[in-house]
């Protein structure tokens, strides 16, 4: 569903990614981790073509994406960023249908789909006429995550959503977000620091290090079958509630 192909980029000479080839199936959920700095952002950002690569292609569909399909294929993938990117002055409602209003759909559709969206990320009626500053860090997301998902884009990207918050609004948001990937069936890449999340959200874990790709697999494959010392590091120093003193 989305390809990127052989991705370099560097930034003042510095190579943030290498050559770094990696896709996007619909209905997997991927997760992007890795040690600060190793290019986690900078990948979803060439993905959604925020930032351009130096070298190589993206792939949404099979279409390439160039400045021509740009703006057409974006709209057939949703981001969500970790402090939202809710515009301040707009209600969530009208962060949420901008583009569409954009796009010319009628109110009627605009409502429909505002509906079935706030059903499934659990959002209350009334905080839609709220602006961002008015909700709760965890609504904040659940807005942008209707954002991200109102034209039904089949690939969801999502850095860090849930960075910000505290360990039991993240706790909920998780396991409602396990919900709405599992409905929706949408290719998803997250990006996030915390191991225990990606096994828990994620069919699939793609470790980077300092812009390559160490290892991709399931936890228990990462667990069980390191591709090098370093996985075994990075999940090793992962402190889990078990060992805590
Ligand atoms: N616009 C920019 N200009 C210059 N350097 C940048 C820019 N954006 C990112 N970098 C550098 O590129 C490298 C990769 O950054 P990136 O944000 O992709 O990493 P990350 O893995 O997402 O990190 P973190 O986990 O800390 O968010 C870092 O060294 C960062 O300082």
């Amino acid at each position: 569903m989305l390809e990127a192909r052989a991705i370099c980029k560097s930034y003042r000479g510095q190579p943030v990614l290498h050559p770094l080839s990696v896709s996007f199936e619909a209905g997997r959920t991927t997760a992007l981790i890795g040690p600060s700095g190793c290019g986690k952002s900078t990948l979803l950002r060439i993905l959604i073509g925020l930032v351009s690569a130096d070298r190589g292609e993206v792939f949404v569909a099979g279409e390439r994406f160039t400045p021509e399909s740009a703006r057409r294929l974006r709209h057939r993938m949703g981001y969500v960023i970790q402090e939202g990117g809710l515009f301040p002055h707009l209600s969530a409602r009208d962060n949420v249908t901008l583009l569409a209003s954009h796009l010319g759909w009628s109110a009627e559709r605009m409502a429909e789909r505002i509906a079935t969206l706030r059903a499934l990320v659990r959002l209350p009626e009334e905080a839609l006429a709220r602006f961002p500053g008015q909700l709760s860090g965890g609504q904040r997301q659940r807005v942008s995550l209707m954002r991200a998902l109102m034209l039904d884009p089949e690939v969801l990207l999502l850095d860090e959503p849930m960075g910000a918050l505290d360990p039991m609004i993240r706790a909920e948001l998780q396991a409602d977000l396990k919900e709405v990937f599992a409905a929706l069936g949408k290719a998803v890449a997250l990006v996030t620091h915390d191991l225990g999340e990606a096994a828990y959200l994620a069919h699939e874990i793609l470790l980077l290090r300092e812009g390559h790709v160490i290892q991709r697999g399931s936890f228990d494959e990462l667990l069980k079958a390191p591709a090098d010392t370093f996985v075994t590091r990075f999940v090793q120093a992962q402190r889990w509630p078990e060992e805590s003193p």
